[in-house]
């Protein structure tokens, strides 16, 4: 390259609109947008979204720098403000050193023994949804994941069971996490605290919620010992004799809910999809084979789990395919370079794990779902940062532990009583919201497993 020549500042990418900038065509098609940006300009992409530009990466040294090696230069908290009506300063609204101190803090909570103690209840939950059903059922599975998560969360969180069907705070927390802010209430800041908008069933939803939680709170630290719940650890953690107060400890407990339960009961509801489809019938029955094998029909517990790694491959697989939190997003705090360019403080950063877990460059057969590409002698040759389903370096999902054992429990007690059919004439589609739904959520009939 020519020394004498300004190096350029930003990577290029599609034409903005005047006003509009890029967003007429990421709101149209978010995932496509995604993927057409790195056919059509390689390792990275500038686009706009408001006046500052993004630069959307695709490269996974790139990604790699940005989340792990230098991740004290990128913020990320102004990603979260659509959830902070919700979950206050909890993990995702917090940046620098309190989001460091903040994340040690809860920390303990997600220790491997203490997650491990939950696999009783994910078992026990599940096995009572399974009871609920019969052969020949019509089911929208994506909401029976849905209440099923949301029930496990909510028993491993704070030790209360919200039922097998909408009890009174189910119905709360359904009304705040289906109820998001839309486009025009974001834009006009609407806040009108009426029974029928959206923000005012948040509200409601959130007033019983916050009841039911201070009131926990108050109680554990009258009563005092271990329930064996996260509410617990969070009472007992402490940094030089400082420990949470109350709202910190309930902006905590709410940000676990809203990332712990649709993530998971997305990766599920595509699992099963992605079972159910005909020319995956061979991984289908591969992955049958080995829960008849070693579990002879009865729910895994969590010693069985060694023992079906297919299992394990297929959901690693799905979160390539459809990862729930397809787009992570950081904003830089000073100047930064990365390959040939110098990218300016304040630049958005978006890692598209959509497009990067799709390359078909560092995938073979990209679009195929291939449980086997997980089999330690295949993952081997799996290139460093091309797959980050949970993200990487300080940010990494906090919940990871949490979500595998829940998603192998679930998945390998379902498919041992029944086979999940797609139901005819059901087409699915993605939504990329906050995380990647099935559009018009799964419908499937259910058969016995002979
Ligand atoms: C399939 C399931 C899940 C997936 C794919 C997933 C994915 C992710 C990703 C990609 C991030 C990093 C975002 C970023 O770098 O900006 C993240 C962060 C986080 N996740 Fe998860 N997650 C899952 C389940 C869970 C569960 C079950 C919990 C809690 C019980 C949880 C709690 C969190 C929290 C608190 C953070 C913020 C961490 C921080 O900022 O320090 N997640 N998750």
């Amino acid at each position: 390259m020519d020394a004498t020549k300004p190096k350029p500042t930003l990577p290029p990418g599609p034409k903005p609109l005047p006003v509009l900038g890029n967003n007429h065509s990421f709101v149209k098609d978010p995932l496509h947008f995604l993927q057409t940006l790195h056919q059509t300009y390689g390792p990275m992409a500038t686009i706009y979204m408001t006046d500052t530009p993004s630069v959307v990466l695709f490269e996974p040294e790139h990604i790699h720098y940005v989340l792990t090696e230098n991740p004290r230069n990128f913020t990320s908290a102004e990603f979260a403000q659509g959830l902070q009506e919700f979950t206050g300063h909890g993990l995702f609204n917090l940046d620098g050193d309190t989001h460091r101190q903040q994340r040690r803090l809860v920390q303990p909570a997600f220790h491997r023994k203490r997650v491990d103690s939950y696999a009783d209840t994910m078992r026990q939950y599940t096995l009572e949804v399974l009871d609920s059903w019969k052969a020949g059922d019509q089911l929208a599975l994506d909401q029976e994941l849905q209440q099923l998560t949301m029930r496990i969360v909510a028993k491993c969180l704070f030790n209360v069971d919200l039922g097998l069907r909408n009890s009174n705070l189910g119905q709360a927390f359904t009304d705040i996490l289906e109820n998001q802010p839309r486009l025009l209430e974001t834009i006009l800041k609407l806040r009108i605290d009426l029974p029928f908008t959206d923000y005012g069933k948040r509200q409601r939803g959130k007033r019983i919620i916050d009841k039911v939680i201070y009131q926990l709170i108050a109680q554990r630290r009258q009563e005092g010992g271990d329930e064996g719940d996260f509410l617990s650890m969070l009472l007992a953690t402490t940094e030089d004799g400082q420990g949470l107060s109350d709202t910190q400890i309930r902006d905590h407990i709410m940000t676990f809910v809203a990332a712990g339960h649709e993530t998971s009961s997305n990766t599920l509801a595509w699992t099963f999809y992605l079972l159910g489809l005909a020319q995956n019938e061979s991984k289908y029955a591969a992955l049958c084979q080995e829960l008849t094998s070693q579990l002879q029909g009865q729910a895994p517990s969590l010693t069985d789990l060694s023992r079906i790694p297919y299992t394990e491959w297929t959901i690693n697989e799905t979160l390539r395919l459809y990862p729930p939190a397809y787009l992570i997003g950081r904003r830089a705090r000073e100047e930064f370079s990365l390959g040939e360019y110098t990218l300016p403080a304040g630049t958005f950063v978006l890692i598209s794990k959509w497009a990067l877990h799709r390359r078909p460059d560092l995938w073979e057969a990209a679009d195929e779902f291939q449980p086997e590409r997980w089999r330690p002698e295949n993952a081997k040759s799996i290139v460093p940062w091309s797959y980050i389903p949970f993200g990487a370096g300080p940010r990494m999902c906090i919940g990871m532990p949490f979500a595998q054992l829940e998603m192998r429990i679930l998945l390998a007690t379902m498919l041992q009583r029944f086979k999940f059919r797609i139901a005819p004439g059901f087409k699915m589609q993605t939504d990329p919201l906050i995380t990647l739904r099935p559009k018009n959520g799964l419908h499937v009939i259910l058969e016995s497993v002979s």
